[in-house]
């Protein structure tokens, strides 16, 4: 071959390859306008699969555009939430061009998608040195580099604040939260139910335990009226999480292993493991790295997911839905992994707060260190007979401290198992209330506990009293005050939506009546039973609208 002629093929090859480049870009930009992201990805795949096994020509327009192929794989893996392709995508570029722009830029979205905030800040950071380099404009970048700098110090420190958005009456989308590990474990429980969450040190009622996004949440209007369509409606609305999860699944092999932690309601107790806290931890990295190795040959197993979600899924509260201002005959189903370890209690110390597709789980009163954390998975404002209902509906039998002592004293008071059988059937709320106060005193049911647990189970008697001035004119002084009431059944079940809204509602009927002073000291009262039933995520300002919004 002469000179000449060697020449010429190379022209003809770089012609080629051109043209390949050409069709390849233009293809891929008309994906990109219709948003097809699975072939666009599959465009990727096709030219990184027959470049990478070419001969190798690092000189050669292919191989040049390999870097850029990966990164513009990784931001569709990305869109389609496939993070660990995404983030393998962004390495395999950063291997090959350790400055391209766009992988790191894409890394550092998909580390922030991944919570790991500080290695996200960093990634930004090597951007912002680059972009500076090179004179770009910075202010996106900065704007990213705030806000991983932002959910790394939340994700730290547990310091969360969401009254901006209360106060601007729930506008835009909902406030960003961290990933949030707070003082607790997971460890065995008391025999029969498994493992459970428990508090590493003292903690006080509001704060939050646990903050974390949903694996998947579905999400619908269910119509109210129609039985059948709405049995149609939750059926859809079902598989389509179903699918959603088994989706997650199949992309995030770190997300299949931390389901396959949790209970599937058939494993026999003495094998469940209890898993490392590091699992859930973001600040954690050597384990997530660690992690990411391990499982990539891990297999979906359908079945176990599905009985996984059977025991572990929760309802987003219906309260909280209200507090979200979403509309009536809204429901919402999530799998939210860490407070999947929670177990029941008709006594709980813990609530959850959903904001958007984070659930957050504080302290609804005083925890000490050692006790486990535990939360209602139905209404526990209820006698103990509906209570042990419920709980058999849920697959297990509640042996908790509260079923226990009342089990006990129903066995003992004939009255009492009366009354419940009164507040079944059409019931005089005030004859109700009066009745179990005095019966408490003759009982001698002296600790404040065993009053707030009884009291608890009539609670819809004392939300009846306290709604009706002429029940509370006739019954005078033999019927305590509501906030006394509120403040007793907190201390023993921990706040509650309902019972403060019977504290406020009682509170702005008085406040005619009563002195401007006794007005600030039973506000306060109420915003302290506020801490344990929002969390102190608020601002009291925030809190006291919500007050309003309630009255
Ligand atoms: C969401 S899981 C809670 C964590 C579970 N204990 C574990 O080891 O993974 C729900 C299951 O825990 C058990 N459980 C929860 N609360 C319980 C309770 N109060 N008494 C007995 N079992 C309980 C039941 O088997 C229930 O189906």
């Amino acid at each position: 071959m002469t000179m000449h002629g060697g020449a010429g093929a190379q022209e003809e090859e770089e012609e080629e390859q051109e043209e390949m480049m050409q069709k390849l870009r233009s293809r891929a930009t008309e994906l990109l306008l219709k948003e097809d992201w699975n072939e666009y990805i599959n465009l990727y795949s096709y030219f990184i699969s027959t470049t990478s096994t070419s001969t190798y020509n690092g000189g050669s327009k292919l191989h040049k555009a390999l870097p850029s192929a990966f990164s513009n794989r990784a931001e569709a893996r990305l869109r389609v939430r496939d993070l660990p392709g995404a983030l393998a995508d962004c390495q395999r570029a950063l291997d090959i061009e350790p400055s391209h722009v766009k992988a790191l830029l894409c890394k550092g979205k998909t580390l922030l998608e991944l919570h790991r905030y500080s290695q996200a800040s960093e990634t930004f950071q090597l951007v912002l040195s680059l972009q500076t380099h090179l004179s770009g404009n910075n202010e996106a970048l900065r704007e990213m580099i705030e806000r991983s700098r932002k959910l790394e110090v939340q994700s730290k420190t547990g310091v969360f604040d969401i009254s901006d958005w209360i106060m601007n009456g729930f506008g835009g989308s909902s406030p960003e939260l961290a990933e949030y590990v707070g003082p607790v474990e997971v460890r065995r429980s008391i025999p029969g139910s498994g493992r459970g969450l428990f508090a590493t040190k003292n903690i006080e009622a509001g704060t939050p335990l646990v903050i974390t996004k949903a694996v998947v949440i579905g999400r619908g209007i269910l119509p109210e009226n129609d039985r059948e369509s709405g049995v149609t409606a939750r059926l859809v609305l079902w598989k389509d999480f179903v699918d959603k999860v088994l989706d997650v699944g199949r992309k995030c092999k770190r997300t299949l292993r931390l389901m396959y932690t949790l209970f599937n309601g058939e494993d026999d107790e003495s094998e469940l493991q209890v898993p490392e806290m590091a699992l859930f931890n973001p600040n954690e990295k050597s384990k997530m790295v660690a992690m990411d190795e391990e499982v990539e040959e891990l297999l979906l197993d359908v079945e176990r997911i599905l009985k996984v979600l059977d025991v572990n899924c929760l309802m987003e509260d219906a309260a909280c839905a209200r507090v979200l201002g979403k509309k009536s005959g809204y429901s919402g189903v999530g799998l939210w992994i860490l407070p999947s370890f929670v177990n029941h209690s008709c006594s709980p110390n813990a609530r959850r707060l959903h904001i958007g597709d984070r659930v957050i789980v504080h302290a609804s009163r005083d925890v000490k260190a050692g006790e486990e954390i535990v939360f209602a998975y139905f209404d526990v404002l209820a006698p103990v007979k509906k209570r042990k209902e419920m709980s058999k509906r849920w697959g297990f039998e509640c042996r908790c401290e509260r079923c226990r002592f009342e089990e006990e004293v129903f066995l003992f008071k004939e009255e009492l198992r009366k009354m419940d059988v009164r507040m079944e059937s059409g019931f005089d709320a005030g004859e109700v209330v009066v009745g179990l106060e005095e019966g408490m005193k003759r009982w001698m049911v002296s600790k404040a506990k065993e009053r707030g647990f009884l009291r608890a189970s009539l609670f819809a008697a004392y939300a009846e009293v306290y709604k009706s001035d002429k029940m509370m004119r006739r019954w005078g002084k033999r019927i305590p005050t509501e906030i006394s009431v509120a403040e007793n059944m907190a201390g023993a079940v921990g706040g509650d939506e309902r019972t403060m809204k019977m504290v406020l509602e009682r509170l702005k009927k008085k406040r005619k009546s009563i002195a401007s002073d006794q007005n600030v000291i039973e506000m306060e009262k109420a915003l302290k039973l506020g801490k344990g039933v929002y969390g102190k995520v608020m601002k009291k300002q925030s809190m006291k609208l919500l007050f309003e919004l309630h009255t």
